[in-house]
């Protein structure tokens, strides 16, 4: 693996993030919106994270800006995060896939809203948001720069802290019971081991 290889797979990372979203945001603007839970500080989380996830790190490969942030590149390191940013990409389709119609980029319940709580959602309530944290690994793993590298967790970081309980309490309130049932049996990010 050399440094040029390891910036093309970022950048595969970051087109496969726009391509396999793409369709499912087209898609959701047809399907009306019954409860908008969207805030200030989301939006602003959301910005964020793009900020980190894209902007920081597309300024750093394409102009080497800032270089006194660089440190050695390491082949091991690199090639980590290239099986790292694989499993994102896997964690990615599925999640979109099995949330279909009930996805929104945002704090948002559709109309016939249904709770997903089958193939991934099985084990985890935010597998997205599990893709998003290997995402940002894996960046920090193949970006040998200090502040390309790690803006991604920066910004994944301030996302998922930001908004994880909010929508959990508009889910709840959608669904009552039966989410409360369904958060008792699963992890956040992480399978739960121990039922
Ligand atoms: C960006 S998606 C992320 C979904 C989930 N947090 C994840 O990480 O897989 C956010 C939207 O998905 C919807 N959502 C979240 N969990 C859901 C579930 N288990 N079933 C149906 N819709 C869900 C909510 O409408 C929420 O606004």
């Amino acid at each position: 693996m050399t440094p040029e290889f390891a910036k093309i797979v970022w950048l595969v990372g970051l087109v496969a993030w726009v391509a396999i979203r793409l369709p499912y945001q087209r898609r959701g603007r047809r399907i009306k919106v019954v409860n908008d839970s969207r805030d200030t500080g989301d939006r602003i989380a959301l910005a964020l994270s793009a900020l980190g996830l894209s902007i920081i790190p597309l300024v750093w490969v394409f102009t080497g800006f800032p270089a006194s942030a660089d440190y050695p590149f390491r082949p091991w390191q690199a090639w980590l995060g290239l099986l790292v940013e694989i499993g994102f990409i896997a964690l990615f389709i599925a999640s979109h896939r099995q949330l279909g119609r009930n996805w929104s980029v945002t704090l948002e319940i559709r109309d016939k809203h249904k709770l997903v709580t089958d193939g991934l959602y099985r084990f985890v309530r935010h597998p997205m948001y599990s893709s998003f944290w290997l995402w940002a690994i894996a960046q920090a793993l193949l970006l040998p720069n200090w502040i390309a590298g790690l803006s991604g967790l920066v910004g994944v970081a301030i996302l998922y802290f930001s908004r994880v309980s909010k929508e959990e309490a508009m889910m709840r309130q959608a669904f009552g019971r039966e989410y409360d049932d369904y958060s008792a049996r699963t992890g956040r990010v992480f399978p739960r081991l121990i039922r």
